[in-house]
């Protein structure tokens, strides 16, 4: 947490000035409090009436005074959040597709908001009120001394033991708070699963289903909330004995002192003000402390979620590869692939050269796809060597694939705003340049059309556009940026024959490029264009790609 105080603390600063004043007033007004009595005993009217007037503008001082902190408390948290959030994001941005998909979207959304909820209410919640109690405890025990050395001291010693007494529930509260953030992950993680099943659960009246996974999973999560709540009342409850055993002594002592004549009669009732402020101080800081301590793990968590991700590429690395360029653009030396134990693909050896356009075909679940996302980096769990441009996979400096090879997957993903901020992803483009690749993707009958398509939003995953025009869109992406390579996974699957057919000439024709496209919908249009087909599935043996030749790998 240190290092994100660091980043606010100009305002945490000024937090800590300003609970020191409204502490001081809090303070002072016990003061008053004994004073009142002190003038009632004496039997002056003026001084009873002076005292209160004063007690009151004291009080309407701290509540102004408490307003503004709280106000200032938001913005300061939410600063620390913004700061979490941001260094996460930085971390995720620089990880790879493999490292990225090793947790469910769910987990993510948890560490996002549920532990930065948890944080907020353990860690920062009970930070501002420590730094308010710490004031208190100083003014409240500097004037217990002003009224008799003993009363601090038998202060100061309680003190000691309020704020000690509960760091023996430590480890277990750190402990079921990790657990917390952990069923949290686990909670959004099936939720999202439940709810996005809606749909095909919808034609077989199955939607119990859902509240079945929901309220299962709700279970388990009340059990962890429980069991740290358990822990956390302990804390509490301990702050709370001290607390109550130390003002009934500020309080028989300040009597005793009383009785010996050491101190006046209005002093006990300042002194029991006054313990009430030191006390219930301590008592609410010792769970507060707690509290802070316990969000060691959850930081922890995050911070090495963080770096098991990878560095971010190095650019300088990336451009010096590129001088390394030759014809081949991917090689397959005996490469196998399995998901778990059931081989995808078995031994297979392909090339395929720069310029050239190559057509898989085959049938669902022959591993097409696998081979794409092998070649787009995806996934190096394979074994046999695979090369670009004639550099192993394993020895490419990190970016290289991502700078060069568009994969296109399946699933077109959209950012829920407008066509344009999809297209430029906020880079810049001209809106000449935005109008040609719409046109060439077919998404618009003509140039007049663009200004309405890039101000559509297209909604949330793109629920607004077809799915045909999602890849399009997904495509007229690509384009823009001039990938060399262009892996195309059923890419125009969802676009009539007709458009599928120009978009498919388009990239065909386009002697810079090297396509490998999957598709399972082969036009007599453009087949004459394609340099190769693949077949699906490959054989164990051997096969190679060579330019020229069709229908080789079988
Ligand atoms: N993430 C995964 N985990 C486990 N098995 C997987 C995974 N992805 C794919 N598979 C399995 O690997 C096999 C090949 O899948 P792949 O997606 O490569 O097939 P495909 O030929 O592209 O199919 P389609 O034409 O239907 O897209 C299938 O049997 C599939 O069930």
């Amino acid at each position: 947490m240190r290092r994100y105080l660091q980043a606010v603390r100009k305002q945490l600063i000024l937090y800590i000035l300003g609970a020191a004043i409204v502490q001081a007033l809090t303070v002072s007004a016990s003061v008053f409090n004994g004073r009142m009595l002190d003038a009632l005993v004496r039997g002056s009217a003026r001084a009873f009436l002076t005292n209160t007037v004063c007690l009151m503008l004291i009080w309407m001082g701290v509540a102004g005074g408490e307003y503004l902190l709280a106000v200032y408390q938001a913005a300061i948290t939410q600063n620390v959040d913004i700061q979490i959030r941001a260094r996460l994001t930085d971390r995720l941005a620089a990880t790879d597709y493999a490292a990225f998909h090793r947790q469910t979207l769910g987990t993510y959304v948890s560490w996002f908001n549920n532990d930065i909820q948890l944080i907020n209410t353990q860690g920062l919640a009970a930070l501002f009120p420590v730094i308010s109690e710490v004031w208190g405890t100083l003014f409240a025990l500097a004037m217990l001394a002003y009224y008799h050395w003993s009363l601090a001291a038998v202060g100061a010693v309680m003190a000691v033991v309020i704020v000690a007494a509960p760091k023996i529930f430590d480890r277990r509260l750190a402990s079921r708070n990790l657990t917390l953030t952990r069923e949290n992950e686990a909670f959004v993680s099936h939720t999202e699963d439940a709810l996005s099943s809606f749909d095909f659960l919808l034609p077989y009246h199955a939607l119990r289903l859902i509240r079945d996974r929901i309220v299962t999973a709700s279970q388990t999560l009340k059990q962890a909330n429980v069991g740290q709540t358990r822990i956390q009342a302990a804390v509490q409850a301990t702050g709370l004995l001290g607390n109550v055993i130390a003002q009934v002594l500020i309080i028989g002592l300040s009597g005793i002192l009383a009785l010996l004549h050491i101190v006046t009669i209005g002093t006990i009732s300042a002194t029991g003000s006054l313990a009430g402020n030191v006390f219930n101080n301590l008592g609410n800081m010792s769970n507060f402390l707690g509290m802070i301590r316990g969000t060691k793990p959850i930081f922890a968590k995050l911070e090495n979620a963080k770096t098991a991700f990878s560095e971010p590429p190095s650019t300088a690395r990336v451009q010096h590869s590129l001088t390394r360029v030759t014809q081949t653009v991917f090689t397959l030396a005996n490469v196998t692939y399995r998901y778990g134990q059931a081989p995808v693909l078995t031994d297979v050896t392909l090339q395929f050269t720069a310029g050239k356009k190559y057509l898989i075909t085959g049938p669902s679940g022959s591993g097409k796809s696998t081979l794409l996302k092998l070649l787009a980096g995806y996934d190096d769990s394979y074994t046999g060597t695979l090369s670009f441009r004639g550099q192993d996979y394993r020895q490419l400096p990190a970016g290289t694939l991502q700078q060069h090879v568009l994969y296109l997957s399946q699933q077109p993903g959209a950012l829920n705003t407008t066509a344009r901020e999809n297209l430029t992803l906020l880079d810049d483009y001209s809106d000449a340049v935005l109008t040609q690749v719409l046109l060439a993707v077919a998404l618009i009958p003509n140039a007049a059309a663009a200004p309405a398509f890039l101000a559509t939003p297209v909604g949330p995953h793109g629920s607004n556009l077809s799915g045909g025009q999602l890849q399009r869109l997904a495509l007229a992406r690509g384009l823009l940026r001039h990938f060399p390579v262009i892996l195309l996974d059923e890419g125009t699957s969802a676009v009539d024959p007709a458009n599928a057919v120009a978009i498919e000439r388009m990239l065909l024709t386009n002697p810079q490029l090297t396509l490998i496209m999957i598709s399972h919908t082969v036009h007599p249009e453009t087949l004459p264009l394609f340099d190769d087909v693949i077949h699906f599935p490959l054989t164990a043996s051997p096969a190679v790609v060579a330019p020229g030749r069709k229908a080789v790998a079988d």
